[in-house]
């Protein structure tokens, strides 16, 4: 098979290149091919035998000698090569992580643990394009799969945490950058305890809302602060980022015509690179507590039943914690004051892995292995 990738040496493309090397999958390629917007003739990856030198991403002829482009270039490569790739007539699998054709007829968004039969059903009918979901959206339903696949869910509600990463590199890197400018600005106070808090914390605020703060990428100051607003304004009171997680679960699920409402708001954090979410799921019947954490163990080897104490969840149930790992934990579960059909839940997964990396990493896989 005649595999093209694009996007392999960003952020996300650098994530899956290293999962593609931890799982020996290039031994199933038999020719993968790297191609490039930037360095073209230039070298490909290490991804231990040689591959030829780096192709030009926006060259149809190139492209179309592809059984299967796995792209993480981003959505204006995709509205911008894809197209015109399809209009020359190619007939290879297109697997993508930016968000441009998830919610089209003919593409699938790929989350297989979840919905391995929505992508089977789509293989046998001669689908050609699978999208990884939005990360937010596949993490929720790693960590819940079991309550969805019971047929339990009547809606859910998510309250969002979400890590720098999303928003990109450069967003990380001004996430730590604030951190450091903000200790810079009361290092001397903090080095001396008999210091008064409330003068610490004044000279914080201060630089905080100052122009001297760094915050070209965000806008408004991340570390120290949080941004209740992700992606686009859609006008009705509602961001992009929110409208996904209804349209996008229910597209997973194979449920769009009969979908589960799921809103809420989602908020930006200063974590680096795991999204974190309090969801309150109204159950469509008073099921028990154990049974609730078995089926979510059940669903998928990654989600992870933590513990609804203190210590567990502290120790297992934060970005702290998660950050690298495939493992999607799902904690602090308990029925709610508002009756037996409450649930609360609080999850947490990388949102580079599960999130964006290793469903396209799998798709390929399920492609090869067919
Ligand atoms: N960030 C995220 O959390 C998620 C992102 N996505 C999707 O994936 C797309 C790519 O995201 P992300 O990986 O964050 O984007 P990056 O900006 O890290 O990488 C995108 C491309 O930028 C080029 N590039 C330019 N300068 C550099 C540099 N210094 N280091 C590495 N690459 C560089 C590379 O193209 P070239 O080699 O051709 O020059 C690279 O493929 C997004 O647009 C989005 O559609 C999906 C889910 C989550
Ligand atoms: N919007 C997500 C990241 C992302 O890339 O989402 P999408 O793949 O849906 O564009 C975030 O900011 O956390």
């Amino acid at each position: 098979m005649r595999v093209g990738f694009v996007g392999w040496r960003g952020m996300v493309g650098s994530v899956l290149m290293q999962r593609m090397r931890e799982e020996n999958d290039f031994a199933q390629i038999s020719e993968p091919v790297f191609f490039t917007t930037s360095n073209v003739g230039g070298k490909g990856p290490d991804i231990g035998r040689d591959v030829p030198a780096l192709k030009d991403a926006k060259n149809i002829d190139d492209l179309l000698a592809m059984d299967a482009i796995v792209t993480c270039q981003g959505g204006d490569y995709t509205s911008e090569v894809f197209p015109k790739l399809r209009a020359a007539g190619w007939k290879g699998y297109w697997i993508d992580a930016a968000s441009t054709l998830r919610m089209e007829d003919d593409a699938i968004i790929i989350l297989d643990p979840v919905n391995m039969n929505v992508i089977k059903d789509g293989l046998a009918n001669g689908v050609k394009n699978y999208v990884g979901g939005n990360c937010t959206v596949s993490l929720m339903l790693m960590a819940l799969g079991g309550l969805f696949q019971n047929d339990l869910v009547e809606w859910v509600t998510s309250m969002t945490y979400q890590a720098a990463s999303g928003a990109g590199a450069q967003n990380m890197r001004e996430l730590i950058s604030g951190m450091g400018a903000i200790h810079g600005q009361v290092a001397d106070k903090l080095a001396d305890p008999a210091s008064a808090i409330l003068d610490i914390d004044r000279k914080v605020s201060d630089f905080l809302r100052s122009d001297e703060y760094p915050s070209q990428n965000f806008g408004v100051p991340l570390a120290g602060s949080l941004i209740p607003w992700i992606d686009k304004d859609l006008g009705n009171g509602q961001s992009k980022e929110e409208w996904k997680g209804g349209v996008e679960t229910n597209k997973i699920l194979g449920r769009s015509a009969n979908p589960v409402p799921v809103d809420g708001l989602c908020v930006r954090v200063g974590a680096m690179r795991c999204h974190s979410q309090a969801l309150t799921i109204k159950l469509k019947k008073d099921v028990p507590l154990d049974e609730i954490e078995a089926m979510l163990a059940a669903a998928n080897p990654w989600a992870k039943v933590v513990p609804n104490t203190r210590e567990a969840s502290m120790r297992d149930l934060t970005p702290a914690a998660v950050t690298g790992t495939l493992t999607t934990p799902v904690g602090r579960l308990r029925k709610l004051a508002m009756g037996g059909d409450y649930l609360s839940a609080f999850t947490v997964g990388d949102q580079l892995l599960w999130g964006a990396a290793e469903p396209l990493r799998r798709m390929l896989r399920i492609l090869i292995e067919r």
